[in-house]
């Protein structure tokens, strides 16, 4: 009988705008069929197996226990296209009506519209499902149906069922809508019919494994009397119940279903959203990577530029931590010395106090002194009208020094006028170490007796040739009295002697020709007064202190104006032959060496090709003097192993200008070693060495033959005689300062060649060669 409903149901739902009348008519054919309908019925519920249903030439293949799902499990999405009939583009929502179940697991939807999901996706489901079994009993494909489609359209045909029976679902508590409420309305009957159903067998999983299903005519038939056969009257007011329960039920349906329609556009709707929400999703997942690499990236960068810094102040940590260090260090360090200090300082502080005591008692001091000043400052004040009056008489007195210092030049050049121009200084050298051996250890000189020092006397005891000493002062027999401008003893010293020619080296600068010479025999000292030793200061001769004297005299007259030049030369006399002892033999190689005049008027001579050498100091003439001193010509005689048998002289031109007073001097200074007199007799020399001594011996006296023709005032005056005369020309004339030493040896085995000196000295003492004139130039 169920099956029976079922099949009308169907059909009437298929046909619902037939007639009344027609449905009527209908329903009584069913009548005759209903044996058939019945056994059909039985045969479906015995076997519980899939029934294949013919009703009106229609067939619904109803599912078997085993093609259900089991209870609790979900519809799964692998369902065959035979799953979706109705709809197949929506077979993503064909889902088991057991999802309807409470304990279903629902599936996950995005958190945004979770809720709505919850509420409302269940529903979605059942509708569809309802909807389905509706259209599959409908017939519309009842020919083309699938066995398995149809089993499960049997199936949620069944679940459509149960819903429809008024289980209580959270589909119909979510909709709430008013469509839901009418369908209830119009369900009313029919829900009190299945109330029964839901009473006697309660809807589970279970139960759609074995459906136990009742058709309407049982239920009716359970409420009311089963009618006989023949009441088709009565049959006929059931069948018009039925058709009435079945027609609200079918307005309630189609309520639902549009309900349901609605409810598939709104998810239709819904799920354009989610797939917007979707591509939202999938549009923001992609930005939100892209995103996230670039931030990765920037976390990556960051990292690296982090891992940098962290270095770099890794480094600078400990940069500052080895700072820190040296700071300690410093710290300790100066902790060291502040303690040093504090214990200075503590020191300091009783020194304080003791000197602030002491400053208490110099205080009174000062104050008593303060006292005693202001009485000195007045005796100062008197004192100081004193020495301004002093410095006065002082000023007074410096000038009338400076003009007798002008006046005693004066008289000084008057004297040595008075003087003569050539004046003679006696030096007897002392005993050297041998001679004082020979001397019986004594020093004393027993033949020459110092009278003062400008006198000596010499002890001849005996002339052996009965030479007499006439025409010289004696105090008796064999004693010869010698007086000379100064005599200096064996203990004088070469400062000394300079001392007494450093007027002379004065003269030079002022203008004056000056000339000094050595005389005397061989070993007397004159090249010992003459040159010194330049090793030992102490000894230095007559040349070195001069030339000294002259360079730094030239110094202080700088601040009064005046500036010199200075020209050396240097030159020996050999055998009457010139040569140059500044230049070197290669320099010298090929030259000669004449005597010519420079100045007819003048007498002044110079020497052929003679080197001569500008200097400006000290230093470049000794330098000069030594170079000389080597190449000087030396020759050993009996007389003295360093015997020079030449006459030197050194030549100092200065040219001085004063700016000042516009004045302008020129003079010459001539420094004359000459060679060792000697008598040939005693010399014993021969050969070369006679004639070397021959010649010396004719040059000097020549030298004493001009002397005496200067002395006598003779018109003639033997110069060219002899290299040496011809050379000092201008130096020995009326024109010249000259002085000449008379050197003596202390040995009395020279007597006689002592003798032979002095008076040759004496001769020249007593010449008056004339004026000096100072040389002016303009
Ligand atoms: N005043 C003196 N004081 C000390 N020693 C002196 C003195 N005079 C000369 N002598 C010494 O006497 C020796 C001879 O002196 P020097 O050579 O000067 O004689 P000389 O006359 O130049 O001889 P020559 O004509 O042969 O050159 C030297 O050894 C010298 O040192």
């Amino acid at each position: 009988m169920r099956g029976q409903c079922c099949v009308w149901w169907c059909w009437f739902k298929h046909h619902q705008h037939f007639t009344q009348g027609t449905l009527l008519s209908i329903l009584l054919i069913s009548v005759f069929f209903k044996d058939y309908c019945v056994l059909f019925h039985k045969q479906i519920t015995m076997s519980n197996l899939p029934t294949t249903m013919a009703t009106s030439g229609s067939k619904l293949r109803l599912p078997g226990p085993s093609k259900l799902k089991p209870p609790g499990t979900p519809f799964k999405r692998q369902a065959s296209d035979g799953d979706l009939i109705t709809s197949p583009n929506k077979k993503a929502r064909q889902i088991s009506p057991l999802d309807s179940s409470d304990d279903i697991v629902q599936p996950k939807v995005p958190p945004m519209r979770q809720g709505t999901r919850l509420t409302r996706q269940p529903q979605t489901k059942m509708t569809k499902s309802a909807s389905m079994a509706n259209l599959s009993v409908g017939g519309q494909r009842r020919n083309t149906m699938h066995s398995k489609s149809s089993t499960l359209t049997n199936t949620k045909m069944r679940a459509s069922t149960v819903n429809l029976t008024g289980r209580p679902s959270n589909i119909t508590a979510a909709t709430g809508t008013a469509a839901a409420a009418r369908a209830a309305a119009a369900r009313k009957p029919v829900h009190n019919i299945t109330n029964r159903v839901v009473n006697s067998q309660p809807v589970t999983r279970n139960s759609f494994a074995a459906p136990k299903t009742t058709s309407t005519s049982e239920v009716v038939s359970k409420g009311k009397p089963k009618r006989a056969p023949w009441d088709m009257k009565g049959r006929l007011q059931d069948m018009e119940t039925q058709v009435n329960s079945f027609r609200s039920e079918r307005e309630s349906f189609e309520d639902r279903l549009s309900g349901y329609n609605k409810r598939i556009e709104l998810l239709e709707h819904e799920k354009q959203n989610l797939n917007q929400d979707l591509e939202q999703y999938q549009t923001d997942f992609l930005a939100n990577r892209k995103e996230a690499d670039k931030l990765s990236e920037i976390l990556r960068r960051e990292q690296t530029e982090r891992n940098l810094e962290k270095q770099e102040l890794q480094r600078k940590i400990e940069d500052m931590e080895y700072e820190t260090s040296s700071l300690t260090r410093k710290i300790k360090a100066r902790d060291e010395d502040i303690s040093t200090r504090e214990e200075e300082l503590a020191g300091l502080k009783k020194t304080l106090s003791n000197m602030t005591s002491q400053y208490a008692g110099i205080e009174v001091q000062f104050s008593s002194t303060k006292m005693l000043l202001e009485e000195r400052t007045k005796q100062a004040s008197g004192l100081m009208e004193e020495v301004n009056q002093l410095k006065a008489t002082v000023t007074t007195l410096e000038n009338k020094l400076t003009d007798s210092d002008t006046l005693r030049r004066k008289l000084h050049n008057l004297v040595q006028e008075l003087k003569g121009n050539i004046r003679v200084f006696c030096r007897v050298r002392p005993l050297l170490n041998e001679e004082i051996k020979n001397n019986g250890g004594s020093d004393v000189i027993h033949h020459i007796s110092f009278m003062d020092d400008r006198t000596l006397e010499l002890c001849k005891s005996a002339d052996p040739n009965g030479s007499t000493m006439s025409g010289l002062k004696g105090r008796g027999a064999g004693t010869i009295e010698f007086s000379y401008d100064k005599v200096f003893q064996p203990s004088s010293t070469q400062a000394e002697v300079f001392e007494e020619i450093s007027q002379l080296a004065q003269s030079v600068l002022d203008g004056y020709n000056v000339c000094v010479f050595a005389y005397g025999q061989t070993g007397s000292g004159k090249t010992f007064t003459m040159e010194g030793d330049h090793e030992n200061e102490q000894l230095e001769g007559m040349i070195p202190r001069t030339v000294k004297h002259i360079f730094s005299t030239m110094k202080q007259l700088e601040d009064k104006g005046w500036s010199y030049k200075a020209e050396a030369s240097f030159l020996e006399i050999y055998n009457e032959t010139i040569r140059d002892l500044l230049a070197t033999p290669k320099e010298a190689k090929n030259l000669s060496y004449d005597m010519k005049l420079v100045d007819n008027k003048k007498n002044e001579h110079y020497v052929t090709n003679l080197k001569v050498v500008p200097v400006t100091c000290e230093a470049q003439i000794q330098k000069l003097l030594k170079m000389a001193q080597q190449q000087r010509a030396v020759a050993s005689t009996n007389m003295n192993e360093r015997s020079s048998r030449s006459h030197s002289v050194f030549q100092l031109k200065l040219r001085g200008e004063n700016t000042k007073t516009s004045d302008a001097c020129e003079g010459t200074l001539n420094l004359v070693d000459l060679a060792g007199s000697e008598r040939l007799k005693e010399s014993g020399s021969e050969g070369a060495r006679l004639t070397e001594t021959q010649s010396i011996n004719k040059s000097l006296s020549n030298l004493g033959n001009v002397i005496m023709a200067l002395g006598q005032k003779q018109s003639h005056i033997p110069y060219r005689n002899s290299k040496l005369t011809h050379l000092l020309q201008s130096s020995l004339g009326g024109n010249s300062k000259t002085l000449m030493f008379v050197n003596v040896s202390p040995l009395e085995m020279c007597v006689n060649e002592t003798l032979n000196s002095l008076r040759f000295a004496t001769k020249v003492n007593q010449c008056n060669i004339g004026t000096a004139t100072r040389q002016q130039k303009k």
